[in-house]
């Protein structure tokens, strides 16, 4: 399989079990109390523990201050920072400064004018996600399981590794894929049965749509 998996959003280690089985690359833990995907340190540390070496164990945030970082990254074995706030181009320098960890970048998308933002942050940040815009008003800056425009981004590349999200599903992965000839990809709600409860068969049907196509 070329295109590399992150599974975001996970919580139990039979969700990180399937993930890992089912050959996601990447896994994704939420830091952000008003998400049902929400993790405590502790419950994060111990998920990442089980992580065998070789996948990328990554924590989101969400404007996250020096303070909540610091015990973050300090308890957490982790491999990568998911910015996932309105951190600035400035702020994201210095968290990689801070922390030396690879750092990804989310930006949102909904029209043209927002692929500008996509540069700005490509100068600065290990990885960019390519993600849908949340909703004005919205209670989760992400993870809303909604898709962007990718005609917007098609035939679009960055000086960076990026990777696509929003609203994918193991039925619109592969078009989606098609359509932004993205080479990787980031799920949550659509590997989901109800919001933060992620279900093992979409998890893999996920991943072996990928693998199929
Ligand atoms: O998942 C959350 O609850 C969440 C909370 C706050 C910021 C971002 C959040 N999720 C982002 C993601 O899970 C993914 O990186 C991505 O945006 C995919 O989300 P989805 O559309 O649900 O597949």
């Amino acid at each position: 399989m070329d295109t590399r998996v992150k599974i975001c959003g996970l919580k139990t280690p039979e969700a990180v079990a399937t993930a890992v089985e089912a050959g996601a690359h990447y896994l994704g833990f939420v830091f952000f109390p008003k998400s049902p995907r929400h993790l405590e340190i502790p419950q994060a540390r111990d998920l990442a523990l089980e992580v065998p070496v070789g996948v990328a164990k990554v924590a989101l945030v969400v404007n996250a201050t020096d303070e909540e970082l610091d015990r973050i990254t300090g308890e957490v074995p982790l491999d990568m920072l998911q910015l996932h706030g309105k951190e600035s181009p400035e702020r994201v320098t210095e968290i990689r400064a801070r922390y030396g960890l690879p750092v990804m970048k989310a930006v949102g998308v909904a029209e043209p004018s927002d692929v500008q933002a996509l540069d700005a942050y490509g100068m600065v940040c290990d990885q960019l996600l390519v993600d849908a815009k949340a909703p004005k008003g919205a209670d989760l800056p992400g993870g809303n399981g909604l898709a962007f425009d990718w005609r917007l981004i098609s035939k679009r590349g960055w000086n960076r590794p990026w990777m696509l999200a929003g609203g994918l599903t193991p039925e619109n992965v592969v078009l989606a894929i098609q359509m932004t000839g993205a080479k990787q990809v980031d799920v949550s709600s659509g590997v989901e049965s109800a919001p933060g409860v992620k279900d093992p068969a979409k998890i893999r049907a996920f991943i072996e749509a990928i693998r199929a196509a």
